[in-house]
Formats: C-alpha cells, sequence, structure tokens
C-alpha cells in the first residue's frame, strides 16, 4: 500500500520554552442539562425501535451535530462505526440483523426509513413505521435485532448517515439478513 507522508515539524525546545498547556484555558461549563438526544415520540412506533432528536450547533466556523453520547444514560458503546453515502433515490432494502442493533444517524438529506416488525413475539408484530428523518429532522434511530428495515434516499443529492452498530462486522460470519426490496409480502414498495 503507497506510504502516506505527513509533514513533521520536529519543534525544538526555544519553541516549547515560549509556551505550555498551562497557558490554554478551559472551557467554562455551559449548560446544567445535557441539551441533546432527546426522545422524539413517534406514533405506533415498533416495539424496540426509538428515535432521539439530534441536537446541532451552529457557529460561524459551521457546525456540531453530537450523534451518540453514554452521558446521559448508559448505552452500549460502538464497536464499529460507518458511513454510508446513499446515492440520491437509491433504496438498501429489505435487511435485518440476528444479533445487533443498528443505530442510525441522520443529519442531512432527504431520507424515508421504513420499519417492519416481523417478529412473532412482538406485541407490534406485523406494524408497520416510515420514518422521513434527514436535514430537515435529525435524528439516531435504534432499529433492535430483527426489525426489519430498508432506508431510501428520496433527495436529488447523495445522502449520507452514520450506523454505530451494537456489535462490529464480521466479514467472516456477517449479521446480515435480505430479502429482495419489492417483496409483496411487506406492505410498503419503494418508488
Ligand atoms: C456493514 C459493513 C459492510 N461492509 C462491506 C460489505 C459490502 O461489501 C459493503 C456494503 O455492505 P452492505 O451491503 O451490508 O451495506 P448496506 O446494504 O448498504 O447496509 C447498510 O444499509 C443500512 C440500511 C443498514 O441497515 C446497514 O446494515 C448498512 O450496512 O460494505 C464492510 O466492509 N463493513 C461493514 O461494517
Amino acid at each position: 500500500m503507497g506510504g502516506v507522508s505527513f509533514a513533521v515539524h520536529r519543534g525544538s525546545g526555544k519553541e516549547r520554552a515560549l509556551l505550555s498547556l498551562d497557558d490554554f484555558e478551559d472551557d467554562e461549563p455551559w449548560r446544567e442539562t445535557v441539551p441533546f438526544l432527546d426522545d422524539v415520540a413517534v406514533d405506533d412506533a415498533i416495539d424496540g425501535v426509538r428515535l432521539q432528536r439530534l441536537r446541532t450547533y451552529a457557529d460561524h466556523r459551521g457546525d456540531l451535530t453530537v450523534l451518540l453520547s453514554d452521558l446521559r444514560e448508559t448505552i452500549p458503546l460502538p464497536p464499529h462505526v460507518y458511513l454510508v453515502s446513499a446515492a440520491p433515490g437509491s433504496v438498501r432494502a429489505w435487511v435485518y440483523h440476528k444479533r445487533q442493533s443498528d443505530r442510525l444517524a441522520f443529519t442531512n438529506g432527504d431520507v424515508r426509513v421504513v420499519l417492519y416488525d416481523l417478529r412473532k413475539e412482538s406485541p407490534t408484530c406485523g406494524r408497520l413505521n416510515v420514518l422521513d428523518v434527514g436535514g430537515a429532522n435529525k435524528v439516531l434511530v435504534t432499529i433492535p435485532p430483527r426489525v426489519v428495515h430498508g432506508v431510501q434516499n428520496r433527495g436529488v443529492d447523495v445522502a449520507t448517515f452514520v450506523n454505530m452498530p451494537t456489535k462490529a462486522y464480521d466479514p467472516g460470519n456477517p449479521d446480515k439478513s435480505r430479502l429482495r426490496r419489492d417483496h409483496p409480502g411487506i406492505p410498503y414498495q419503494f418508488a
């Protein structure tokens, strides 16, 4: 694999004498509450599916959006995180995972997430949820194991989303079960 060169500045004793870590100022606490990842109520949500509001902090330099945090509650920290770029109109469906929960963070684009509960033991077996998320509705969607899901980019630009599943992807034993996207057994057809 081709080496990647980095500019390395060796520094000198004289420079270190001019500055120390103590010269930095600590940020002051700015909020008494933790204003991110508030739960969003979803009418008739499938059992175990969770939506949390993602809060974006904007300033003249751009913005920052918190995607996941255990500051407010103990959560399974993500052993694996990846970024998906969805081409305009693209559909990723239908899938479910036997062992992991997906935690999909949507912050941009016009994306539709469709969830379908085929878990025979679930109190919401047979229920469908259709969630429109992205730039206008920045949310973290937690999808428990065995909940069928599909994601469509309904916009005209590439949409990206981050997945922070509760288990690492193992190519040797991928936790991914698929069904063709137009299967008539699911009461939703992607346009
Ligand atoms: C999930 C994953 C895939 N891959 C590889 C496998 C494959 O060659 C390529 C694309 O993987 P997939 O086809 O599984 O990805 P995809 O079907 O696009 O699934 C994605 O869409 C949403 C709806 C989901 O539910 C997630 O599971 C997410 O993986 O990336 C990794 O290398 N690491 C990973 O962690």
